[in-house]
Formats: C-alpha cells, structure tokens, sequence
C-alpha cells in the first residue's frame, strides 16, 4: 500500500493506493499536514511508502517524522520520468507538472496528450507522441484572479466563485464574474483549438481544483479527473521501481 501526497500553492491532497486502485482521497491544509498523515497512517497500517510531490512550502521535516513508520520519498528533477524534458530550463519545472506529464505518458501510450491542471495557476503540459515533453504555459487560476483584482485596485471587492449571469457583466459584481470566469473559460478553449490546430491524434486530460466547475462550461468537451495527479504519483512510483 501506498500513500501520495500531493502539496499544491492552495492545498494538500493525499491518497492511499492498493496496487492501480485508490482506496480513499483525502483533501487538508497545510496547518493540518502532520495531523492528517498520522490519521491516515493509523488507517492505513500496511502503508510501505510515502511519496511526497511538492511545489508548495512546507517543511520536509514534516514528512521526515514519519520515517519511523514507512519509507519516505520526495520525488525530484533526479527521478527517472517516463519521457524526454525538452523544456529548456528543466530545473525549473515544477514537479507537479512532471508527474502530470509522466501520468499522461503512462496512461495514453503513443499519442499526443495536454494536460491542463486548473489549481492556484492553470498548468498546461504538452507531451507530444514521441514521448517529447515540450512545455506549456502558467496562467493564474480561478481563485487567483478573483484575488488579484481586488488585492492591485482600490474599488473592487473580493468575491467568491459565481456563475456569470451573462457575458455582458451588468454591474460591479456581474461584470467581475464575467471576467474571472468567462476569461477563463475563453482561455482555455482558445488554447484547446490552438493545439488541435496543430496536432492531431491527441487527448486533453483536465484536472486540478477547478476542473469540475470547468469541464461543464468548456466548448469543447473534456471530462475531468480531479485525481489525475494523485493517480500520476502512483505511476511515477511503480515507474521509478521498475526502472531505478
Ligand atoms: N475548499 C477549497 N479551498 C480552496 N480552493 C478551492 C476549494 N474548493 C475548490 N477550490 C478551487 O480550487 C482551486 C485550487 O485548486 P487545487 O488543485 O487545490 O490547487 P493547488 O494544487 O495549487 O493547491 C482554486 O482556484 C479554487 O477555486
Ligand atoms: C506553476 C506552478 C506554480 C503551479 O502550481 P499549482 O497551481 O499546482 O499549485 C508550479 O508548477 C511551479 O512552481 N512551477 C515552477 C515553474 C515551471 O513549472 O516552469
Ligand atoms: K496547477
């Protein structure tokens, strides 16, 4: 049995895998980190393996204390990954995106895949059908741009999440709304026709904490997998076993 943990800019996820198949989810903050991992320790007994995957700042030490009960890993730029990095600074690229990258090479063999994780930023991820990693682009997530709109002006409130009423925003509110969640609507979809403009044969994975609210108001039809990270540091695991 193993448990990932998946530490983002806004949340930890976690999960506990049985071989291919996820036994339960589990979603806290950072505050809560030890505390949560211990419960699920004490649900989990036969727990072998921790796997960490981290781009958000919390203390390794955290995970450190529960050596005593299991092997600890923190997956890193060392690792052996299932494709060939063609970013150009592949230092910089944040684990997270390269264990997407790595489950999407693993999952959909021989075919061109984007990964978009909607989370604090939207990732985009390109591995093409030779197995290249290519790139993508960070754009600020959903939650992200509700917050800098109100943190850089004087005038504009902070809100939370809301269906626009219309394209056309009619009022403060409406027409912050209209932005945020239209914006990214339009974003994403103009960056899905670009690519299927110029590849074919190829399969959009959509996950991360929006993914939900997002897959429903897409043109272009995509179904969500809000664990397809979780489910990537799983394969990136068994990945780095079988070939170490
Ligand atoms: N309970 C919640 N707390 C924070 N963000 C949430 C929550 N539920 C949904 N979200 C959405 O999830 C996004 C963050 O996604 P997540 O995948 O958790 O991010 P990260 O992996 O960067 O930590 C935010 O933009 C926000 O709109
Ligand atoms: C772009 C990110 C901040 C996304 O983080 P997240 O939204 O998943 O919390 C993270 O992948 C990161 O810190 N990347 C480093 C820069 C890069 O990937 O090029
Ligand atoms: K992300």
């Amino acid at each position: 049995m193993i448990l990932t943990v998946d530490v983002g800019n806004t949340r930890i996820k976690a999960a506990v895998f049985e071989g291919g198949t996820v036994l339960e989810i589990f979603t806290f903050e950072k505050n809560e980190l030890e505390k949560k991992i211990k419960k699920i320790l004490e649900k989990f007994q036969k727990c072998s393996d921790l796997v960490v995957a981290s781009v958000g700042n919390v203390e390794k030490q955290s995970f450190l204390t529960f050596e005593k009960d299991l092997k600890v890993h923190f997956l890193t730029h060392e690792d052996i990954f299932p494709f060939t990095n063609k970013y150009a600074t592949p230092k910089t690229l944040g684990i997270d995106r390269m264990v997407l990258a790595a489950g999407a090479t693993l999952k959909f063999p021989r075919q061109n895949r984007l990964v978009i994780d909607a989370g604090t930023c939207i990732t985009y991820d390109f591995i093409d059908e030779n197995d290249n990693y290519l790139g993508g682009a960070i754009s600020p997530g959903l939650r992200l741009r509700y917050e800098s709109l109100h943190n850089f002006t004087a005038r504009l409130p902070l809100l939370t999440l809301e269906s626009p009423e219309a394209y056309i925003g009619d009022s403060t509110k409406q027409a912050i709304h209209s932005g945020v969640v239209n914006g990214f609507v339009y974003e994403i979809d103009g960056f899905i026709d670009e690519y299927r403009a110029n590849f074919s044969n190829f399969i959009i994975i959509l996950t991360g904490g929006d993914a939900d609210f997002l897959a429903k108001r897409l043109k272009n039809t995509i179904f969500a997998n809000s664990n397809f990270l979780l489910e990537s540091l799983n394969q990136t695991f068994q990945y780095k076993i079988d070939n170490d």
